[in-house]
């Protein structure tokens, strides 16, 4: 059995419905066990975070980068850190936004880099990017085309019911893509440094 934490902060509910497609993505992968822990509940639920195989974290961009209260999150993992409690894991990294670009692409690599400080494996989406060619559609897995993490966009005057079916599948194939990289990461994990 591989355990996958997804840690999350949404405002608006967007980023928490993406998360719950991670999951499904994820629990799509046999013998996977999924959490799914807003980031007000991490301190009470570290042990979920300490043991699992893989982390994905989740956050809104806003203002260009992650929430306040994603920051305050990455801020209380320094304790985590200190302990190298999630050196060697793996890490992943998803968010959404209101405009096509909005700067989700900063939020990733804030995710990208507080995985790497941890000192964590990063697995990225793994998919080719959709819509950039004549015989595309918003319909296509990838459609707004990155590869660090899953991005979403939605309208800011709508909620969830405004996210497209194809990111709520480019977030399970994130998930699914994270699951099956812990299944193999359980069996022949990464030697502890020293
Ligand atoms: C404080 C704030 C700042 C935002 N900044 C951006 C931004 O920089 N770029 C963008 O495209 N959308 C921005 N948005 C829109 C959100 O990213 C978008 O509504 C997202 O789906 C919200 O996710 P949530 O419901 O999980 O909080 C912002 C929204 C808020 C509330």
């Amino acid at each position: 059995m591989s355990t996958i934490a997804i840690v999350y902060h949404s405002g608006f509910g967007h980023t928490q419905a993406l998360a719950e497609a991670v999951a499904r993505g994820a629990e799509s992968v046999a013998s996977t066990k999924v959490s799914l822990i807003p980031v007000a509940d991490a301190e009470a639920r570290q042990a979920e975070l300490d043991g699992a195989d893989a982390i994905i974290f989740g956050s809104p961009t806003y203002m260009g980068g992650v929430s306040a209260e994603f920051a305050k999150f990455k801020d209380w993992t320094s304790k985590r850190w200190m302990e190298g409690a999630w050196r060697n894991k793996l890490a992943a990294g998803f968010t959404a936004s209101a405009s096509w670009n909005g700067d989700k692409h900063n939020t990733l690599y804030q995710l990208l880099t507080l995985a790497l400080q941890h000192g964590m494996v990063w697995v990225g989406l793994g998919l080719p990017p959709g819509y950039n060619h004549s015989k595309g559609s918003a319909e296509d897995l990838n459609r707004l085309g990155a590869s660090v993490g899953a991005m979403a966009q939605a309208n800011a005057d709508q909620g969830i019911e405004g996210i497209a079916a194809s990111d709520f599948r480019t977030m399970e194939a994130l998930g699914k893509r994270v699951a099956d990289s812990a299944r193999r990461w359980r069996e022949q994990p990464l030697a502890q440094a020293a």
